[in-house]
């Protein structure tokens, strides 16, 4: 089953929070551990065990019954894995002890604000995580103080874009709705009883929380998705170093003798997820009268951006989205060489079915350069080449959220449709699209019976734990220096770089509760005062001189 949020007040880790307007709980409230050890009169580890072997011993032939039940509908081989000798599975490990297997699902995403008075905090907790700013050893201590000024420059701008959508971000509810749908086919495949958590980065119901529900539930055997179809260093393996953090600082829970888990990194290449994408943009160009689909119809894929010194920092992320594109354009094709609903009339054959495939970057956030093609540069070079009949399909993002209800929606049409294009669409996230739901609910029980993947190999094999791109501080500085000074209209085409009119008032107005809040001047203040220490602290190696000049520029008005 699906196990609700916890509310907006349940505990959180390192988080600001714009309910309690402080800093929250220290991790991971002790609450489970304290019921264990009052039950067991011993500590943690000793009362999770002991009361595990017990209903182990009570319940495992009943659990042994309905599982081999479950293996033999599906042919799986729970006790074996299917790829690599005598590497033990999750089931194999959980089931094949004497244990009860407790199976859990912990479904990772990013969050959003749910009121416009969560955005400052929301933003905070972005800018306050190393894997989004990432800023070499020697400054990390001011990582706080650097967010702290980045969310308020930002806050206003990013509060008008929540409005507009009506004041919070859908992605909670998908989410808990994907979790649902996971749970009752997994119901349905046989796994009654497994829970969905969800857990998010940066807003309710952050990740420590779904960690706390897990423990409290005594799962022994748990399955972590993070639901980015595609790895970043800035979001997967984000959502991955908070749980590496906590199953390192507590391995009498997290150990694998306590809980076996392990990690689906990524799904971008699954024949399910490809499918699920193409039968959406199929319906979508079949959308369009014979007449419009003879003359062309061109197919963006627009992708979240990420800085391009990730890449060359080995992140994976270009690489997965490029080969999903890929993928996904020859399913496409594919439905419409079989006739399907959006072949060119009149024509048989992919070549002849009249589409055409296209990828761009959008959201960039910042003055250093993300990957390339950004979506409005696309959209403009697409209307300039006759465009007339173009799909925008969100590919990074498998539910409706602000960048794609905010920025594609409205921003990017916009832009579209100044440009001369005229008949614009787009494809709908997956949300709850019953195929993909199925897909997400099979790569659950494929992992069951796979090796498992730890959170610590699923972050280095994606090179998490890889140092920040060389320059990569220095050249954010510089552009941050080039940036021009606040006053001027924001661009069109909305989170592209340079000064909007919105970062002019760096006065949210909104609750947070994040430091750097507060009047103009106040900020200023601090800012100085920053600039101060961190010039003091650093002026020998020339260190200090680049972050006061970061304090000196975001408080004269440059905002990321
Ligand atoms: C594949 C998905 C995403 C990647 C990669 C990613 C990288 C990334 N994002 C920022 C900065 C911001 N992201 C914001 C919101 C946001 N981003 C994603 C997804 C990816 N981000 C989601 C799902 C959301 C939440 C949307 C919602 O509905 O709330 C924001 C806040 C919104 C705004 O002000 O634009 C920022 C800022 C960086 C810097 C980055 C890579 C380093
Ligand atoms: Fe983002």
């Amino acid at each position: 089953w699906f196990v609700a949020p916890p509310t907006s007040a349940a505990s959180s880790h390192r988080h600001f929070d714009s309910t309690t307007s402080r800093a929250s709980s220290p991790p991971f409230s002790s609450t489970a551990q304290r019921r264990r050890r009052n039950a067991a009169g011993g500590d943690a580890a000793d009362a999770s065990t002991t009361s595990g072997n017990i209903r182990g011993r009570r319940r495992a032939a009943a659990a042994r019954t309905s599982h081999r039940m479950v293996a033999s509908s599906r042919n799986w081989e729970w006790g074996r894995a299917k790829s690599s000798g005598d590497a033990p599975t999750p089931a194999a490990q959980a089931f094949g002890s004497d244990q009860e297997l407790k199976l859990g699902v912990l479904l990772l995403n990013l969050g959003g604000p749910e009121r416009p008075e969560d955005v400052q905090p929301f933003l905070f907790n972005l800018f306050a995580d190393p894997d989004i700013i990432r800023l070499p050893k020697l400054v990390q201590w001011l990582q706080n103080p650097i967010a702290a000024v980045l969310a308020a420059r930002r806050a206003p701008q990013s509060k008008s874009a929540y409005e507009s959508i009506g004041g919070g971000s859908p992605i909670v509810s998908w989410t808990n709705a994907q979790a649902k749908g996971i749970a009752s086919q997994l119901e349905a495949k046989g796994l009654s009883g497994t829970k969905c958590y969800v857990g998010m980065r940066y807003w309710h119901p952050f990740t420590e929380a779904a960690l706390e529900a897990v423990e409290d539930d005594e799962i022994n055997a748990l399955v972590i998705l993070p639901l980015y179809p595609q790895f970043s260093i800035s979001t997967s393996g984000s959502s991955l170093r908070i749980l590496n953090e906590e199953f390192t600082r507590r391995p009498e829970q997290w150990g694998h003798k306590n809980v076996v888990h392990t990690v689906v990194p990524s799904y971008h290449d699954r024949p399910g997820y490809v499918n699920a994408m193409a039968s959406l943009i199929a319906r979508e160009v079949a959308e369009y009268t014979p007449e419009q689909r003879m003359q062309g119809v061109q197919v963006l894929f627009s992708a979240h951006g990420v800085p391009k010194s990730y890449i060359d920092a080995g992140d994976p992320y270009k690489a997965q989205i490029e080969s999903c594109v890929k993928l996904i354009s020859e399913k496409v094709d594919g439905i419409n060489a079989e006739g399907g609903p959006g072949a060119k009339p009149g024509s048989s054959g992919a070549a002849a079915g009249g589409v055409t495939y296209h990828l761009s970057y959008q959201s960039r956030v910042g003055p250093v350069e993300w990957l390339q093609p950004y979506t409005d540069a696309k959209i403009h070079e697409l209307a300039d080449n006759g465009c007339k009949n173009l799909v925008v399909v969100p590919v990074s993002f498998v539910s409706e959220h602000i960048e794609t209800l905010e920025e594609i929606d409205m921003e990017y049409r916009e832009v579209a449709e100044e440009a001369g294009i005229t008949n614009w669409r787009r494809v709908p996230a997956l949300n709850t699209d019953p195929a993909f739901i199925e897909d997400m609910a099979d790569m659950v029980v494929e992992a069951l019976a796979l090796p498992t993947l730890t959170v610590s190999e699923a972050f280095t094999r994606n090179n998490c734990d890889r140092k920040e791109a060389e320059g990569f501080l220095e050249k954010a500085l510089d552009g941050m220096y080039g940036m021009p000074k606040t006053g001027g209209k924001p661009p069109k085409s909305g989170k592209v770089g340079g000064a909007g009119a919105a970062g002019a008032n760096a006065s949210s107005g909104g609750g947070g509760g994040a430091d750097g809040e507060g009047s103009g001047d106040k900020r200023k203040e601090a800012a100085r005062v920053l600039s101060t220490l961190s010039g003091a602290a650093f002026a020998a190696d020339g260190v200090g001189r680049e972050i006061a000049g970061l304090f000196t520029a975001t408080s004269d008005g440059i905002f990321f």
